[in-house]
């Protein structure tokens, strides 16, 4: 059984005609696009907005209309993965450096879904690298002030061992922590931080997840949506 096909396309079902739907990036999500592209197919009526380049590609060859993030007023569901999710239902993200734009459709959403399967749910988050996007010039800088905290920074690389670029041109510095104590308070600090564009913390964020495992998909329900 395909865990990350399973919760894919358990959360395609809440999409619902008429809807402005935000579109995850990662693994997990794909499935959940290519589900709902089928769908579509078969009539359904929603316009997307994604949240990647790679996304948007899927998106488009699926034939999902899309709209971005800037012409609509709100979306009405995200769905998208994650990267580890804590018992208090925290999250990291940004493991495909997409999460500047995961962020920003989160933000925008009235309502938001993860997907991921069981080894994603931890007790505490921190054993994922955290994911902190940088403008390239001073960070440098940034680099040394992470590494004089002990958070062991590594600029993430590309198979071809240069710097990645996000689709938004930064930079990724992941954080290897192994235990974040108090992710709000981390996320203050990285908040204001000159030069940090945005990390992976995603604080308060969902509220419903979809957990699959080889027993079947739990729904989680975090929090009420707004
Ligand atoms: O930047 C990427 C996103 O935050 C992904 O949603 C996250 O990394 C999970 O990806 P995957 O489903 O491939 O494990």
């Amino acid at each position: 059984m395909n865990l990350k096909q399973m919760v894919g396309e358990k959360a395609a079902e809440y999409v619902k005609d008429g809807m402005i739907v935000g579109l995850g990036t990662g693994s997990t999500a794909a499935y959940m696009v290519e589900a709902i592209g089928k769908r579509v197919q078969n009539g359904l009526n929603i316009v997307g907005v994604t949240t990647s380049d790679r996304t948007a590609r899927q998106a488009e060859d699926l034939g999902i209309p899309l709209k971005s993030v800037d012409e609509v007023d709100m979306i009405d569901l995200t769905i998208d993965g994650a990267d580890e999710i804590s018992a208090d239902f925290q999250g990291i993200k940004g493991g495909g450096a997409a999460h500047l734009f995961e962020k920003i459709v989160a933000d925008a959403s009235k309502e938001v879904i993860w997907i991921v399967d069981d080894s994603k749910m931890v007790e505490k988050l921190g054993a994922f690298p955290l994911p902190i996007e940088v403008i390239p010039y001073g960070s440098m800088q940034l680099f040394r002030i992470f590494e004089a905290k002990g958070y062991q920074p590594a600029f993430r690389m590309t198979e071809k061992n240069e710097k990645l670029v996000t689709d938004a041109g930064h930079l990724v510095i992941d954080l290897h922590m192994k235990e974040i104590e108090d992710p709000h308070a981390l996320a203050a600090w990285l908040d204001g931080l000159t030069g940090v564009v945005e990390h992976g913390l995603f604080l308060d964020r969902v509220n419903t997840i979809i957990v699959g495992s080889a027993s079947g998909t739990q729904i989680i329900e975090a929090r009420p949506s707004i």
